[in-house]
């Protein structure tokens, strides 16, 4: 994995703001206060990663259990057989779809349901109580036999082949890309006329848009990273299969575009359902919007045999209904896998890579230390816009720490400073790397607000600097905490005798300081003695 924000000075700080594609970061349980505090309870989070499912193989080899014993499937009326064009939802008033899509599911015996699909101004399409909810009610009740997967890939007489062993979503894209092609005359038309025809996701940017809209930010390197894998697998299919084929992959229906387009919309629709270990399209609940604070979820019931949404709060009748697309989902992984981004997303979060110095003659045994504690060298955790581990400032600590003397007060669940010295080296690291990271932005906050509010910029442009803003707060203020935790320590008053705001006159001595941050340990020991 490439770390996108380079040490202050290698072999000093080891610390990295990295992006967050990857693996443990770590997920804080408590919420906390207003200011940047930190957190004691952390536990590694596996986020059921969309994009991430997409490469491994589990549901195509039959792992279809969300169709096992479906009796009947779903019977779609007899195609009308039309000149077969692409399916592009831009083309039809996606509310008529919805409601035309609600009747035909009426006729094929899809059940009442207690929600309706409706345009919502923010969210585009979405779904409204019809009766009131409470808190443990079901919502949404969808027999499997009304759901897209990789049963339907698997059995699909062209599809098939090319999807064996991609994963679900290369699966249900390459089902959505062949349907799409028949217009009309796919079984699921009226399904299909309420998709978009590709999200606002950056692996759809050009290389120049997203190299200037997300210079800075961690996702840029995680974009280049998805768009290189994904135009790996086109090329795959195109030459194994499309181009041998051109009379069933038409060029236009089977083109990178085109791929790039369904991928996106399958990544932003298709579900996750955890009892089942598959990814499906879900009617209505593909039309689920996402809300930080919810906790509710769709998942498969074996006892109802159905995808079932019960809610986790109470609905006005008319009340949007939010799903959760999981709970630690930063902006930039909601921006990649959906299209937008949530500027009060509470759980959005940058992920900052450490490990222990390759040359300490302790490595060994804080090794140990680290891997009874349960972590790795590196390890990635996040830092929250306020809050950041008490396991991050732990193991830093640990790992500058030479006197064997005190590793005695090493305790990861447990904010303990070590001694004086060590805390203000692994302060003053932080607010190093903070530093480095706000500078490979371009332009200041004001830039991100202006762009927000402009109405000339382009949606790409928006969603940008949504992105930037959100991922510069969370550094501001991740040094704000880091000047307020190393203040007591240097003995600076700050306003009020509080720790929350240092005095603005001394503000400056902070930047000089912060400047030295990778400055060698002896004159930073001689600062903290004077
Ligand atoms: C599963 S679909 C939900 C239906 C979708 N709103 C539609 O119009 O078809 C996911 C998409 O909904 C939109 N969406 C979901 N939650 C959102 C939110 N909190 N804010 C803005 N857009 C959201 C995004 O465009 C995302 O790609």
């Amino acid at each position: 994995m490439s770390a996108v924000f380079s040490s202050p000075k290698p072999g000093v700080c080891n610390l990295r703001v990295q992006n967050n594609r990857q693996q443990v970061s770590a997920h804080l349980q408590r919420s906390t206060t207003a200011s940047c505090s930190c957190q004691n309870s952390v536990s590694s989070f596996n986020r059921s990663h969309r994009l991430g499912h997409n490469y491994h193989n589990s549901s195509l080899g039959g792992n279809s259990k969300i169709r096992k014993g479906c009796s009947g499937g779903w019977e779609a009326p007899k195609p009308v057989r039309k000149r077969a064009s692409i399916c592009m939802a831009a083309e039809v008033d996606r509310a008529v779809a919805a409601t035309e899509f609600a009747g035909w599911l009426k006729e094929q015996g899809f059940p009442e349901q207690v929600l309706e699909i409706k345009m919502f101004e923010k969210e585009g399409l979405g779904c409204a109580a019809t009766r009131p909810l409470k808190a443990g009610d079901i919502a949404l009740t969808v027999p499997e036999n009304f759901c897209v997967t990789a049963f339907d890939v698997n059995n699909h007489p062209v599809v098939s082949a090319p999807a064996r062993g991609r994963g679900d979503l290369i699966g249900l894209t390459l089902w959505l890309m062949y349907e799409r092609t028949q217009g009309e005359s796919s079984a699921w038309y009226p399904f299909l006329k309420l998709f978009p025809e590709a999200t606002s996701s950056p692996l759809l940017w050009s290389e120049a848009e997203r190299d200037e809209q997300l210079k800075g930010s961690p996702a840029l390197e995680e974009v280049k990273d998805r768009v290189a894998a994904l135009e790996e697998v086109f090329e795959e299919l195109d030459s194994g299969y499309f181009q041998k084929d051109p009379q069933t992959f038409g060029s236009e229906g089977f083109s990178l575009t085109a791929f790039k387009n369904a991928f996106s919309t399958i990544l932003s629709r298709a579900t996750y359902l955890p009892t089942a270990d598959i990814f499906a399209l879900v009617p209505y609940g593909d039309c689920l919007n996402h809300k930080a604070e919810c906790e509710a979820s769709l998942d498969f019931s074996t006892e109802e045999e159905a995808v079932v949404l019960r809610v986790d709060r109470d609905y006005r009748v008319g009340e949007q209904v939010f799903v959760s697309y999981g709970a630690d989902r930063s902006n930039s992984d909601l921006l990649i896998s959906y299209g937008f981004v949530d500027q009060s997303n509470p759980n959005d979060y940058l992920s900052i890579e450490v490990e222990l110095l390759p040359t300490d003659r302790l490595m060994g045994f804080k090794q140990q230390i680290l891997e009874q504690a349960g972590f790795d060298s590196p390890q990635t955790f996040p830092l929250f816009k306020d809050r950041f581990p008490t396991q991050l400032l732990t193991y830093m600590r640990l790992s500058r720490l030479s006197d064997v003397g005190l590793f005695a007060k090493i305790v990861f669940d447990q904010d303990v400073v070590v001694d004086q010295s060590n805390e203000y080296e692994i302060l003053m690291l932080l607010m190093g790397e903070c530093r480095v990271a706000l500078q490979a932005y371009s332009g200041g906050s004001d830039e991100e607000s202006r762009i927000i509010n402009d109405k000339k910029a382009s949606i790409n442009e928006k969603l940008a600097a949504q992105l930037r803003l959100c991922e510069k707060q969370i550094l501001i203020s991740s040094m704000a905490a880091l000047r307020n935790r190393l203040a007591p320590i240097r003995g600076i008053p700050v306003k009020g005798g509080g720790l929350k705001d240092p005095n603005s006159d001394i503000m400056e001595m902070f930047d000089m300081a912060e400047q030295i941050a990778s400055a060698p340990s002896k004159f930073l020991s001689n600062i903290f003695k004077k």
